[in-house]
């Protein structure tokens, strides 16, 4: 027969050992039921919407889709996603499921038909197509630019633009916000930049005179621009139609690049030579800024035959040779001879801060000139305080 202390032992063994058990059961329990809730959201969101769909330019409907994520490589995620043709979201996915992971909303043909006045507001006329000009309900002024059903290229352009745009933000492109695919039109949707292209501030004679400064600061912004293409986007993306045409400005006639119609992201081989052609579009960075007519094998020193007449004795003509030399440099006829567009921007950007030093300079004397007239004022008013 067992002791009584022996029963109490046992006793107290059970007990804890049930104890455990139904401890673990429950810790069990809640791990198996927090496992179960976060897969079953892991497979909600894979299915859930990344972007609204805008309809009628106001509100938003639930046609959500997450399809692009997979053909649109966004700066920092994996090269894999490269290898997703561009053209098989289109084959493949639903016209109206389409909407991209980087915020590109689509609009319908009579939200565009209604903010463009039924297409009449005109802003210029392109290979692609016609571009508009669209107020939306909200006030928000947009370019539109229609695909022309007869453009040979027009519908892969189209598909290039909104994969590339679609993945591409930076201050100095202009940014796709939407497209439309509707009643058989194509349609990409960007930023409205209301100071027009360089081309029109260069060439027409009735456009606004644009400053020294300003064509710095557009020289500038377009480096930076083509900087964000050649060594941020991934994979790299070279513009291959850069001019003036190209550069669009904003109301404070700050630069962005625009027009990816022919930019083509097969040029990026990143198993023989990186980026072939690497330089070519750098070429054209900074020629537009000052002289129309530079031309490849021109000394920089023959700077003053083509400076725009319009700057003559209106810029700083030390300013204007640097610049000259760093575009004389990027139209060497050997690749290794041209600058990166790194040393582009920061070249830009030591001529610059010249340019600021001076004008703080002026400044300066101008704020001491002040002061020494105001000295003068003020002794001559207390020497016929004195005489009184
Ligand atoms: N986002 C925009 N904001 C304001 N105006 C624009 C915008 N995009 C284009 N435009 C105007 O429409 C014109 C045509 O533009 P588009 O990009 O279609 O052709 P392009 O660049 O002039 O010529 P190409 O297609 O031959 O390169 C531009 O010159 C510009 O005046």
């Amino acid at each position: 027969m067992a002791h009584k202390g022996d029963l109490v032992v046992i006793g107290i063994s059970v007990g804890l050992a049930l104890g455990i058990l139904i401890a673990s059961l429950i810790f069990f329990g809640i791990w198996w039921y927090k496992k179960r809730s976060n897969l079953q959201q892991c497979s909600n969101e894979s299915t859930l919407p990344t972007v609204p769909i805008r309809m009628n330019g106001l509100g938003t409907s639930n046609d959500f889709s997450a399809s692009l994520a997979s053909s649109v490589t966004i700066r920092g995620s994996e090269h894999s996603q490269k290898s997703s043709p561009v053209s098989s979201w289109w084959n493949h996915h639903s016209k109206d499921q389409f909407a991209s992971a980087s915020g590109i909303l689509r609009y319908s043909y009579k939200d565009i038909q209604k903010a463009t006045q039924k297409f009449t507001t005109v802003l210029g006329q392109g290979s692609f197509g016609p571009v508009y000009k669209a107020v939306m309900p909200t006030g928000e002024v947009l370019a539109v630019k229609v695909l022309a059903s007869n453009s040979k290229q027009g519908g892969k352009e189209f598909q290039t633009e909104i994969s590339l745009l679609g993945r591409l933000h930076h201050r100095n492109l202009v940014n796709l916000l939407g497209y439309c695919v509707d009643k058989g039109s194509h349609m990409l949707i960007y930023q409205f930049m209301s100071n027009g292209s360089l081309a029109n501030h260069l060439y027409n004679d009735e456009e606004r005179f644009l400053s020294w400064e300003e064509r710095l600061q557009i020289a500038l912004d377009i480096s930076h621009g083509i900087e964000y293409l050649h060594e941020g986007a991934v994979p790299p993306v070279i513009h291959r139609d850069l001019k003036s045409a190209n550069i669009l400005l904003d109301q404070s006639m700050r630069a962005k690049v625009a027009d990816f119609g022919l930019s083509n992201e097969e040029v990026f081989d990143e198993h023989t030579s990186g980026l072939k052609d690497r330089l070519n579009p750098k070429c054209s960075t900074l020629v537009v800024s000052f002289a129309p007519s530079f031309k490849a094998g021109m000394s920089p020193d023959g700077v003053d035959e083509i400076l725009d007449k319009k700057l003559v004795g209106e810029c700083n003509i030390e300013e204007v040779r640097d610049l000259a030399a760093i575009a004389h440099k990027c139209l060497q006829k050997f690749q290794r001879k041209r600058p990166s567009i790194g040393e582009v921007s920061q070249a830009i950007l030591k001529i610059k801060q010249r340019l600021l030093d001076r004008e703080m300079s002026r400044e300066f004397s101008r704020v001491l000139s002040r002061i020494e007239d105001q000295q003068v004022e003020l002794s001559r008013m207390a020497s016929r305080k004195d005489g009184d």
